[in-house]
C-alpha cells in the first residue's frame, strides 16, 4: 500500500531521514519505534505530505503523495493536537470530519457512540471546546476522529503518550479490534515498546533516520527489540 523509495530528508545538510526502500502492506499494523530524534515524526510528515523530502518518493497505492491528493480520501492521521479544530466541541469536530469523509450525520453519531468506553465519560456531552479539554482527552478526540468513516490508512504519532493507563489499554483493544478484518493499515509510532509490540504485526526500529530493525512479530521477538534499548 505504501512504498518508500530512496527517501532522504536533510535539515542544514544533516540527514534526519534516510530510507532507501520500505513498504507497508495493506492490512498490516506497523509500529514505529526509536529514541528521541530518530526521525519517526519526520517520516510521518513526509508520508502525509506535510513536508517535502529532500530526495526520493513516497507512494500510496502507487501514486506519489507529493503529486496527488488522491490518498487523502482514504487516509486519516493524528500527529498532535494542532490537527484538531480547537474552537469546536468534540461532537462538532466529529461531524466536520465525518462530512469531509462523506459519512452521514446519523452514521457519525452511531460510529462515535462505539467509543464511549474509550472516552470514559469525559468527551461527549461536555459542552466545551476542544481547546478546553485536557491533553489526554484532546488526544482521544483526535484518535477517534481518525477512525470515523473507516479509512484504509491510519497514521498515529505517539497515541499512547498523555493517556492514562486504563485508556492506553482501551486504545490497544480498539486498535486490535480495528485490525480484526484486516481492512485497515495502521502505522503507530510510540516510545512504549510493550504497547507497540502488543498491537503491531511488524515493528520497525529507527535510529538517526535509518531503519535498523524490521521485526515481524510472527518470527521476531520482543526481547530482540528490548536488547537494543537496554544498551
Ligand atoms: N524543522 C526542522 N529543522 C531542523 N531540524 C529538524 C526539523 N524537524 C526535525 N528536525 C530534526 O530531525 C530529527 C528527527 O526529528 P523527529 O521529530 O522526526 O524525531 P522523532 O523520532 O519523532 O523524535 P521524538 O521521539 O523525540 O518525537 C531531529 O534531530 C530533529 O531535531
Amino acid at each position: 500500500m505504501i512504498k518508500i523509495e530512496n527517501l532522504i530528508k536533510e535539515y542544514n545538510l544533516v540527514e534526519v531521514v534516510n530510507i532507501p526502500s520500505l513498504t507497508f502492506e495493506f492490512g498490516e499494523s506497523i509500529g514505529l519505534v526509536g529514541n528521541n530524534g530518530a526521525g519517526k515524526t519526520t517520516l510521518f510528515s513526509m508520508l502525509l505530505d506535510l513536508i517535502a523530502p529532500s530526495k526520493g518518493t513516497i507512494y500510496s497505492k502507487d501514486t506519489s503523495v507529493a503529486s496527488s491528493e488522491e490518498w487523502k480520501s482514504y487516509t486519516a492521521s493524528f500527529l498532535d493536537e494542532t490537527f484538531l479544530i480547537d474552537y469546536l466541541t468534540a461532537e462538532e469536530y466529529f461531524e466536520f470530519v465525518g462530512r469531509v469523509r462523506g459519512v452521514s450525520v446519523e452514521q457519525i453519531k452511531s460510529q462515535v457512540s462505539e467509543y464511549s468506553s474509550f472516552f470514559n465519560g469525559e468527551v461527549l456531552g461536555q459542552k466545551k471546546y476542544i481547546r478546553d479539554f485536557s491533553k489526554g482527552n484532546q488526544k482521544k478526540i483526535g484518535i477517534v476522529g481518525c477512525f470515523i468513516g473507516n479509512p484504509e490508512l491510519v497514521v498515529l504519532d505517539e497515541p499512547f503518550a498523555n493517556l492514562d493507563p486504563t485508556t492506553q489499554i482501551r486504545l490497544k483493544e480498539l486498535i486490535r479490534r480495528k485490525m480484526e478484518d484486516r481492512k485497515m493499515t495502521i502505522i503507530v509510532s510510540s516510545h512504549d515498546l510493550q504497547h507497540t509490540f502488543d498491537i503491531s504485526d511488524r515493528v520497525i526500529l529507527m535510529e538517526k533516520g535509518k531503519v535498523v530493525k524490521d521485526v515481524n512479530k510472527a518470527s521476531g521477538s520482543f526481547d530482540e527489540l528490548m536488547e537494543y534499548f537496554n544498551q
